[in-house]
């Protein structure tokens, strides 16, 4: 049995590099970019109206006019307009090209406007309400860098330079296998001594929230099946998550089989509680990684978050999400198991709390509902006290 800080690294020693593909903007949502995005254009690209009003040279008002006769109408969309005569106006719209001779823009709340002659109302500042070209960004910026995980806003400045196509990190192609006699689908109604597979589901549903689209088999507990099986699942996925069948069971056949397939044992049994029983390896040959989760729901769940997450995002070259929270309880962990305590989190004056969530240990599958995560207590002399900070794996928003 390893340490949980030791099966941690470990597993990030063993990250795949997947390599990248175009795919179109609006398949990009939730991706990680494999390019630098540049500005093409200055941001704004010419010099605009930011409100809706008349725009004037300032000469004007050095020549001590107030009032001004509108010659013409300039808004968003159209080419450029000139202000022939500079004592005159032009009404201008938000977004609307500056007038070739303009330089200043009054918003119609400070004018009054008569019989097509605006008058000022309020003082002006030569140069006011103009959005001046290159004032956000000049052409060339770098608006996105490599390795920005694209969201909504991203999504936006994408879509603001034309990349219609981008340059995005490959997912891994990944099999979730379920395990155990007892399992029966979803759809159908469990004998007394069947349940119907959670796990599969639960682990499909997170890989859907990094945008992978994860296939899902399923293995009877027979040693020659299992092992017919997974010679093909190996070669056709790089990664495989398992849930099931990796304790000290009569029936738990997976570390041996994928020994006999030449998957190298990383680890087996790590000292945490939940999820202990976990299995890691990876078959060198076929570049094929392996996290053979504990059956038990919340020690599967547990340990997808703990350690395939930070793995995808240590494979994909971002930041692994870090968070601390403050410990609303007094806990002892004594040596030697890594405690994964499911929390609530409650801001408290923008102070993040962690509330211990009752549960009836990892069989408990309904008590993943009711937390937001787990918080990581090393064990130690000494309990944990309350208001103590301490890292937090967020499960639920
Ligand atoms: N003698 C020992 N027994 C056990 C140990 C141990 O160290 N010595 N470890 C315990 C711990 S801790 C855990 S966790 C479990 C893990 O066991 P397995 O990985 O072998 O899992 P199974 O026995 O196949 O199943 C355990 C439990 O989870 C249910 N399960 C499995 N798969 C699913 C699924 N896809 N959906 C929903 N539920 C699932 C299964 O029905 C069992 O109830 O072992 C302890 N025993
Ligand atoms: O690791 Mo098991 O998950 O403690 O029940």
């Amino acid at each position: 049995m390893i340490h949980f800080n030791d099966a941690y690294d470990k597993v990030l020693e063993h990250t795949l590099d997947l390599g990248t593909e175009m795919v179109a903007l609006n398949q990009g949502l939730g991706r990680i970019l494999a390019e630098t995005i540049y500005a093409d254009r200055d941001f704004p690209p010419f010099d605009r109206a930011a409100k809706d009003g008349i725009a004037i040279h300032s000469d004007a008002l050095k020549n001590g006019l107030d009032s001004f006769r509108i010659e013409g109408l300039a808004s968003a969309g159209m080419p450029q307009q000139k202000l022939k005569d500079v004592n005159n106006c032009i009404e201008i719209m938000t977004g609307a090209v500056v007038p070739r001779n303009a330089d200043t823009v009054i918003m119609y709340e400070h004018l009054n406007i008569e019989n097509g002659v605006a008058t000022l109302l309020k003082q002006v500042k030569k140069g006011q309400e103009i959005h001046c070209k290159g004032s956000d960004l000049t052409s060339g910026a770098v608006l996105l860098p490599e390795n920005t995980r694209i969201g909504a806003a991203e999504f936006g400045v994408l879509a603001s330079v034309g990349k219609s196509k981008i340059r995005v990190k490959k997912l891994p192609k990944v099999c979730v296998i379920s395990t155990g006699n007892e399992l029966v689908e979803v759809d159908q109604s469990p004998l007394p001594h069947q349940i119907r597979k959670s796990n599969v589901l639960s682990l499909y549903a997170a890989l859907q929230k990094e945008k992978i689209e994860a296939t899902s088999i399923h293995l009877k507990d027979e040693k020659a099946d299992i092992k017919k099986e997974l010679i093909h699942i190996l070669k056709t996925y790089d990664v495989l998550l398992l849930s099931g069948g990796v304790s000290k069971g009569k029936f738990d056949f997976i570390p041996e089989v994928l020994e006999d397939l030449e998957v190298e044992k990383i680890f087996h049994r790590v000292a945490q509680k939940p999820g202990k029983p976990f299995w890691f390896g990876v078959q060198s040959a076929l570049k094929t990684v392996v996290f053979s989760f504990p059956g038990n729901p919340v020690s599967t769940f547990a340990n997808y978050h703990i350690y395939f997450l930070p793995w995808l995002c240590r494979s994909l070259d971002v930041g692994i999400p870090q968070e601390e929270v403050l410990l609303d309880a007094s806990v002892a962990v004594k040596p030697p198991l890594t405690r994964f305590m499911q929390v609530k989190i409650e801001n408290r004056k923008g102070n993040l709390w962690a509330i211990p969530v009752h549960e009836n240990g990892s069989g408990d599958l309904t008590s993943l509902v009711r937390s937001n995560g787990f918080v990581c207590l090393n064990p130690r002399g000494n309990a944990y006290e309350i208001g103590e900070v301490v890292p937090f794996i967020r499960t639920n928003p």
